[in-house]
């Protein structure tokens, strides 16, 4: 849990909520969090969803692991503690999306159970749509499909603590959504979500 540091500050609210964006908009802001191991298609299914809401009309935004690793996490590594923070900052950052009214399509490995809980809980006191997706694939499977050479490279020792290798990753217990992307087709994955998402209210379409 990262500490308040700063004293003395104090919160500004505005006139204009969430509410008011999403009006304007037409759907609801949440934060859909895709979580499995490298190579088992977040950014995949991500992307796809995106095409799908944007032809729909629906405003989402990515945010993608090796992406926000190259701008605002870009002092962050691979031990527990960074992964720790890289997931701390991202949970804000979604949030934000959220309160903007925009759809968060966050895809991280997010390995560890307590940070994406964290995540959860900064949204649900937000009152906001925290939406867990596990896009679950065997390690072989992602293995073999290795888009990046990654897999490769941690077998032969030249990446250390690799996610699934020599590093944990722990499921999802209970997520709102469960893909299986070594058996499931791109397109039934994305109306798997997109059927949670009218069941949920988060749009109407
Ligand atoms: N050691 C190690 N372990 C796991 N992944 C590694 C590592 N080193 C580099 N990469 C690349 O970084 C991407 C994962 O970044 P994330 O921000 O999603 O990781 S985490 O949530 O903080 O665990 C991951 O992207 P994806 O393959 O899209 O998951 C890799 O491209
Ligand atoms: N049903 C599926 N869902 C998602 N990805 C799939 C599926 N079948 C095959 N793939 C392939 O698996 C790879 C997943 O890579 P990527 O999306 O980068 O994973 P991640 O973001 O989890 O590291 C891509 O090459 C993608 O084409």
């Amino acid at each position: 849990m990262a500490e308040q540091k700063a004293t003395n500050v104090h919160w500004h609210e505005g006139d204009i909520t969430r509410e008011h964006r999403e009006k304007i908009l037409g759907h609801k802001g949440a934060t859909l969090w895709f979580t499995g191991l490298s190579g088992s298609g977040k950014s995949t299914v991500a992307v796809e969803l995106e095409g799908t809401l944007n032809e729909m009309g629906i405003v989402s935004y990515r945010l993608d692991g090796d992406n926000v690793r190259m701008g605002i996490n870009k002092n962050l590594g691979f031990s527990a503690e960074d992964r720790t923070e890289n997931i701390r900052r991202i949970g804000e950052v979604s949030k934000l999306f959220v309160d903007s009214g925009v759809i968060a399509l966050s895809s991280f490995i997010s390995p560890y159970r307590a940070d994406r809980d964290q995540v959860r809980e900064l949204h649900d006191a937000a009152g906001m749509d925290f939406i867990e997706i596990f896009v679950d694939c065997s390690l072989e499977a992602a293995e073999s499909r290795d888009p990046k050479g990654l897999y490769k490279k941690a077998r032969a020792g030249e990446i250390k603590n690799f996610t699934g290798i020599d590093d944990p990753y722990e499921a999802p217990e209970n997520p709102e959504i469960h893909l299986h992307s070594d058996q499931q087709s791109l397109e039934e994955e994305v109306q798997q979500i997109l059927s949670v998402l009218r069941e949920r209210g988060i749009i109407n379409q």
